[in-house]
C-alpha cells in the first residue's frame, strides 16, 4: 500500500517527514495512519544521525485539513470515538517527546487535528501564502479539538486566546498567528523549508514568551484569574447558544480541568467529551452540512455543461442590494463591476458600501491600503448605459416592479452582447414573467441574494423554462466566485427561501394578533435556535418589503399565504422597520439594549400579555416552515432535501444544529409532524393542512435521508 509518510535525510542531519495521503487533494488524519506514524517515529529515534525533524505536507497549498470527518461519521459508539482521540494523544505525545527538535513547516490549510499535529511539534513556521490559514474549527462541526488541542493551545497562546479560537473556530492568517505566538515565524513560501531547517538546526530553544499586560498576567497566571475567564466564557456561550450546542461548554470544561488538574487529566477529559460530541445529534447535523456543502462545491447546476467565463459584470441599481452585489463581485470574485444607477447618490452608495468593507479589512490588518485601493479600482460607476458592451452578466437589483424590469431587459439586450446574461435579483417575481420582455429568454435567469449580501452565504439561482443550461452553469460559477453557496431552484413565486419564510412570518403575525408580545415571540424563536426572532427579522428586512411580497405569494400560491390584514395598519402608520427607524422596536434610542416600541400595540389595537409557552409559540411558526418546505420539494421548486436544508440554513439561519428542515423532519418523524399539523389544523384552520408527501411518509414510515 502506498505510504502516507515519507522520511528523507539531509546532509546537515535534518530529516524531512513529508505527509502526502495518496489519492487525496487534502491531507486528513486517519486512525489507520497510526502504525505507519509509530514506525517512522521509531526509525527516527533509532537513527543517531538525525539531529532534527521538519514536518511538511506533500499537498499544494494545504498542510493538514484535520481529522477525516467521514472517519468520525463512521464511529458507532462513544467508545469508538474516544479511542480515536486517545490514539491521537499517543502519537502526538510521542512526537512531542522526541529528544531532537521537531519543526512544522505549514503551507496552506492547517486546521483541526492538523493544527494539533503542528502544536505537538516544538516549533512552527508558516508560509505567507494567502491560502495558509490556521485554526481549530471543530466547534463548527459540533466537536472540540480532540487531538490535545484543548491542552496545548492554552499553554502556547494563553487561555483567553485559545478559548476564543476554539469557541469561534476562527481561522487565522499567518501574521495573526505570528502575533499571537501560534507560530514562531511566517515567511515567504519560497524559503519555508529553509527556515524550518534552520529552526531545527538551532535546537530546542524555548519559544519567546509573549509580552502580557499586568491584568492578563493576573487573569491567566492565577487560578482565581483563570476561573474568572472560564466563568465569563461560560456565560457568553450560554447566551449565544441558548443551550442548543453542547460543544462550547465542553471545550471550556476541558481547558478548565486541564489548567487546574494538569495536562494528563485534561487529555482524559478531552477524549471523553470528544467522544460524547462525536455521537451527539447536533454534531451529526453539523457534519451533514459540511458534507452537503462540499458536495455542492463540485456541482455546476447544469450537469456537465461548461460555464462561460465572466470577465466583466454590470450591476443595475446602486442601493443596498446592488451595492452589496457589486462589492462581493469586486472584492471576492475580483471581477470588474460597473454599477449603473439613475442617480449619483445611488452610485456613491455602492462605492461607499464596498469601501467600508474593504477599509474594515485594512483596519483589521487583513489587507494593505494598496490592496484595498486596487480592489476599489475594479468598481466603476455610470448613470448611463456606457462601457458595458462587453459585460458578460448584468445583475439587476432595482425595485420589485415588473414593468421596470421589463424595460431593463430590453435596455440590456440593446446595449450589451448577444451572450450577455440578464440575472434578476428579484425576491418574488417569477423569472418567466420577467423573461417575457426578452428576445433572448435563454439568457434570462434569477440570481437572488440575501441581505446583507457580504454576510449571507446563500444565493438562489432561478431558472425559468427557457433558461439555457449554459446560462445556469455560468451563473452558478459566477456566484461561487463571489464566495456564495448557490442552490438552483425552479421558477415560482417566492422561489424557495422567501416562500417557506413567508408562512413562518405569517404565523408569528397571527400569534402577535392573538396577544403574544413582540419580545416573547422573538425570544421563543431565538431559544429554538434562529439567529433573530421573526419580529426583529421583519424590522430588518422591512415591513414594507414583506407587505409587497405577500400579495404576490397569495395570488400565485393560494389563500394560506394571506398575511393578516391588521398589518396594513403598520404601513398606514409609516412603520417600515429599521430602514425608517419605526417598526416593532425603537431605533436611535440611547439605550444599548433593543426596546420594543410599545406604540405598535395601539396601532394594531392589541393588548399583549398572553405569552403562552415559548416552545408552543416556536413550534407553530416552525411547522409552517417545515410543511411548506415539503411542498416545495413536492413541486420540484427544490431539487432535493439537501438543497432544502442548505437553503434554509444559509438563507434564513434555520438552526444548523437541527441540520435543516428536512433533517429536522426526519428527527421529529413524519408521523409526529403530521399529528402536530393536524392538531393545529383543527384549532387554527386549513393553513396547517399537512403536505401530501408528509401524509404519505407518515403512512409508509419513510425518511428524507437514510
Ligand atoms: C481531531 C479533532 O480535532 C477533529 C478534527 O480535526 S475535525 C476536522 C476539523 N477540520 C475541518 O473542519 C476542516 C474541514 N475542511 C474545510 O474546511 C475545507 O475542506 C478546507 C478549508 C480545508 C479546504 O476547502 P476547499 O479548498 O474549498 O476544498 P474542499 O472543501 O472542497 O475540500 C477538498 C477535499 O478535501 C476534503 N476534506 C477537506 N477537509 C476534510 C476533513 N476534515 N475530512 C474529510 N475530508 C476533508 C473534502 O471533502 C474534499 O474532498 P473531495 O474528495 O475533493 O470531495
Amino acid at each position: 500500500m502506498e505510504k502516507t509518510f515519507n522520511l528523507s535525510r539531509r546532509e546537515d542531519g535534518i530529516a524531512v517527514l513529508t505527509m502526502d495521503v495518496p489519492g487525496e487533494t487534502m491531507n486528513t488524519l486517519r486512525s489507520e495512519f497510526g502504525p505507519e506514524i509509530s514506525e517512522v517515529l521509531s526509525e527516527i529515534k533509532a537513527d543517531a544521525s538525525i539531529k532534527g525533524l521538519v514536518l511538511v505536507s506533500g499537498k499544494k497549498d494545504s498542510f493538514v485539513a484535520g481529522a477525516d470527518i467521514s472517519m468520525l461519521d463512521a464511529c458507532e459508539t462513544a467508545a469508538d470515538a474516544k479511542l480515536l482521540s486517545q490514539q491521537g494523544h499517543v502519537v502526538f505525545n510521542e512526537l512531542e517527546s522526541l529528544s531532537i527538535p521537531v519543526v512544522a513547516a505549514i503551507n496552506g490549510a492547517c486546521l483541526g487535528g492538523g493544527l494539533e499535529l503542528a502544536l505537538a511539534c516544538h516549533k512552527r513556521v508558516c508560509s505567507l501564502n494567502p491560502k495558509t490559514m490556521m485554526g481549530v474549527p471543530e466547534v463548527q462541526l459540533g466537536l472540540l479539538p480532540g487531538g490535545g488541542g484543548t491542552q496545548r493551545l492554552p499553554r502556547l497562546v494563553g487561555v483567553t486566546t485559545a478559548l476564543d479560537m476554539m469557541l469561534t473556530g476562527k481561522q487565522l492568517r499567518p501574521k495573526q498567528a505570528l502575533r499571537m505566538g501560534l507560530v514562531d515565524d511566517a515567511v515567504p513560501e519560497s524559503i519555508l523549508l529553509r527556515t524550518a531547517v534552520e529552526m531545527a538546526l538551532a535546537g530546542k530553544r524555548p519559544a519567546k514568551k509573549k509580552k502580557q499586560s499586568l491584568i492578563n498576567k493576573l487573569l491567566e497566571g492565577t487560578s482565581a484569574g483563570r476561573n474568572i475567564i472560564f466563568d465569563q466564557a461560560g456565560k457568553q456561550v450560554a447566551k449565544k447558544t441558548q443551550g442548543n450546542y453542547p460543544a462550547p461548554a465542553k471545550i471550556i470544561d476541558c481547558v478548565r480541568q486541564g489548567m487546574t488538574k494538569g495536562m494528563e487529566k485534561g487529555l482524559e477529559v478531552e477524549a471523553s467529551h470528544f467522544a460524547d460530541l462525536v455521537m451527539s445529534k447536533e454534531s451529526e447535523s453539523l457534519r451533514s452540512i459540511f458534507f452537503a456543502t462540499t458536495e455542492m462545491k463540485k456541482e455546476t447546476g447544469a450537469g456537465d455543461v461548461k460555464p462561460r467565463d465572466i470577465n466583466k459584470v454590470m450591476v443595475l441599481g446602486g442601493g443596498l442590494m446592488g451595492g452589496g452585489i457589486a462589492s462581493v463581485t469586486t472584492t471576492k470574485a475580483k471581477i470588474p463591476a460597473r454599477v449603473k444607477d439613475i442617480s449619483e447618490t445611488g452610485l456613491s452608495n455602492a462605492l461607499s458600501y464596498a469601501y467600508k468593507l474593504l477599509d474594515k479589512g485594512v483596519k483589521r490588518r487583513h489587507m494593505t491600503p494598496a490592496v484595498r485601493d486596487n480592489l476599489m479600482a475594479l468598481m466603476t460607476t455610470t448613470t448611463e448605459y456606457k462601457g458595458i458592451k462587453d459585460a458578460d452578466i448584468v445583475v439587476e437589483a432595482v425595485f420589485e416592479d415588473l414593468s421596470l424590469k421589463h424595460q431593463m431587459v430590453k435596455d440590456v439586450e440593446r446595449e450589451c452582447g448577444e451572450h450577455t446574461i440578464f440575472a434578476s435579483n428579484t425576491s418574488s417575481l417569477p423569472i418567466g414573467q420577467i423573461a417575457q420582455a426578452a428576445s433572448r429568454p435563454e439568457n434570462v435567469i434569477g440570481l437572488h441574494y440575501f441581505s446583507p449580501v457580504e454576510k449571507m452565504p446563500l444565493v438562489e439561482v432561478i431558472a425559468h423554462e427557457k433558461t439555457s443550461a449554459e446560462t445556469i452553469a455560468t451563473t452558478v460559477a459566477f456566484a461561487k466566485k463571489q464566495g456564495k453557496t448557490p442552490i438552483v431552484v425552479q421558477d415560482g413565486a417566492g422561489f424557495y427561501v422567501n416562500r417557506i419564510l413567508a408562512l413562518y412570518m405569517n404565523e408569528a403575525a397571527q400569534l402577535l394578533l392573538e396577544g403574544q408580545s413582540v419580545e416573547h415571540l422573538d425570544k421563543a424563536l431565538v431559544k429554538f435556535g434562529f439567529p433573530v426572532g421573526p419580529m426583529t427579522l421583519l424590522d430588518e428586512v422591512g415591513i414594507d418589503v414583506g407587505a409587497k411580497i405577500s400579495p404576490i405569494l397569495e395570488s400565485e400560491l393560494g389563500e394560506r399565504f394571506k398575511a393578516p390584514a391588521a398589518f396594513d395598519k403598520l404601513l398606514a402608520d409609516d412603520r417600515k422597520g429599521r430602514k425608517n427607524g419605526k417598526g416593532f422596536y425603537v431605533y436611535g434610542g440611547k439605550k444599548k439594549t433593543k426596546e420594543v416600541d410599545q406604540t405598535v400595540y395601539s396601532v394594531l389595537g392589541l393588548k399583549p400579555g398572553v405569552d403562552t409557552e415559548a416552545a408552543e409559540v416556536a413550534q407553530r411558526c416552525v411547522v409552517q416552515m417545515l410543511n411548506e418546505a415539503v411542498r416545495c420539494l413536492e413541486e420540484k421548486i427544490i431539487a432535493c432535501p439537501r438543497d432544502g436544508d442548505i437553503g434554509a440554513i444559509f438563507g434564513i439561519g434555520f438552526p444548523p444544529f437541527l441540520g435543516g428542515p428536512f433533517h429536522y423532519i426526519d428527527t421529529l418523524g413524519a408521523d409526529n409532524l403530521v399529528k402536530i399539523l393536524e392538531s393545529y389544523q383543527a384549532r387554527y384552520g386549513s393553513r396547517f393542512e399537512p403536505a401530501d408527501t408528509l401524509k404519505q411518509m407518515s403512512i409508509d414510515g419513510t425518511r428524507f435521508f437514510s
